[in-house]
């Protein structure tokens, strides 16, 4: 998917939803405990009743691949179910030596069929581009996280008087255009935004951190939009764990629904058709 076909289902759904599939044996409904493929259930289900209300899903890897053989199993058949009208990020948070890299994306381009992974950047340049060479694929790179970890290391100054998350985003966007890459940025960095959209003002931000971990919708979303929209702003468990009971897809339907008639108000303030 391109950036500007992502932009028409924005338009067309009113919606810049990224629904994450977060999917916790744990925390399902245990009328569903019973069937032979309780995960791919659920996220069937999930998707069927949130398709026309979001313009992405996110499954995040590590809750199929704690599963082990069965998790990986789970996951390929709920990535083959995917509306094809949906733009699809593998959460994986991979990168390491070029060769390495080369086949975390196969696994996820080829095998798997994604539009996206999640990629770490620590590595520099050779653990990125291997990813970037997968004609029509994106490369999601992690800018300034969600997590209270961030501060750790990408809040910290850099001798070119900035801070790392900017040194981040300034070299890589060297690496490949607006047309593959986009940066994770978390709801929770408002502070931040302005600084970010001052160094990648073209590129789609996937946005976590709104629902579970508190961020601010509108404010991201007035800070953070582009002209082509450029935010995907996720929810994981605010959604998919409305219930936990059988009704949990429906309760989905109304969680999602609520944050879509919410940004289908911020489009229209922001930036009317
Ligand atoms: O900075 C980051 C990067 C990734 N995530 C992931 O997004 C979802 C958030 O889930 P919620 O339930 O909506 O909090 C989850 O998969 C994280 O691993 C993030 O939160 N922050």
């Amino acid at each position: 998917m391109t950036s500007a076909q992502l932009f028409d289902q924005i338009r067309q759904k009113k919606s810049y939803l990224c629904i994450g599939l977060d999917t916790d044996i744990q925390k399902l409904p245990r009328h569903l405990l019973e069937l032979e493929d309780p995960v791919f259930e659920f996220n069937r289900q999930i998707i069927e009743a949130t398709a026309d209300l979001c313009v992405a899903y996110k499954p995040n890897i590590a809750f199929y691949e704690a599963l082990g053989p069965k998790g990986w199993e789970s996951l390929e058949k709920t990535v083959a179910i995917l509306p094809k009208n949906c733009f699809s990020i593998a959460d994986a948070k991979r990168g390491d030596i070029g060769n390495t890299s080369e086949l975390y994306a196969r696994a996820f381009f080829d095998r798997m069929q994604f539009d996206s992974v999640t990629v770490a950047p620590y590595m520099g340049e050779d653990s990125v581009k291997p990813f970037l060479g997968h004609k029509g694929k994106w490369v999601i790179l992690l800018a300034l996280t969600s997590n209270m970890g961030s501060r750790d290391f990408q809040l910290l100054n850099t001798e070119n008087s900035e801070m790392l998350f900017e040194t981040v985003l300034r070299t890589s966007s060297q690496w490949g255009d607006a047309s593959q890459m986009m940066y994770v940025v978390g709801a929770t960095q408002t502070a931040y935004i302005n600084k970010v959209r001052q160094i990648v003002p073209d590129h789609f931000l996937l946005v976590p951190g709104v629902g579970a971990q508190g961020g601010s919708l509108p404010e991201i979303s007035k800070a953070g939009f582009n002209k082509q929209c450029g935010l995907l702003v996720n929810s994981s468990r605010q959604i998919i764990y409305a219930s936990s009971g059988e009704d949990f897809a429906e309760k989905a339907r109304e969680a999602a629904l609520a944050v879509q008639q919410e940004m289908a108000q911020l489009l229209d303030e922001y930036l009317p058709e």
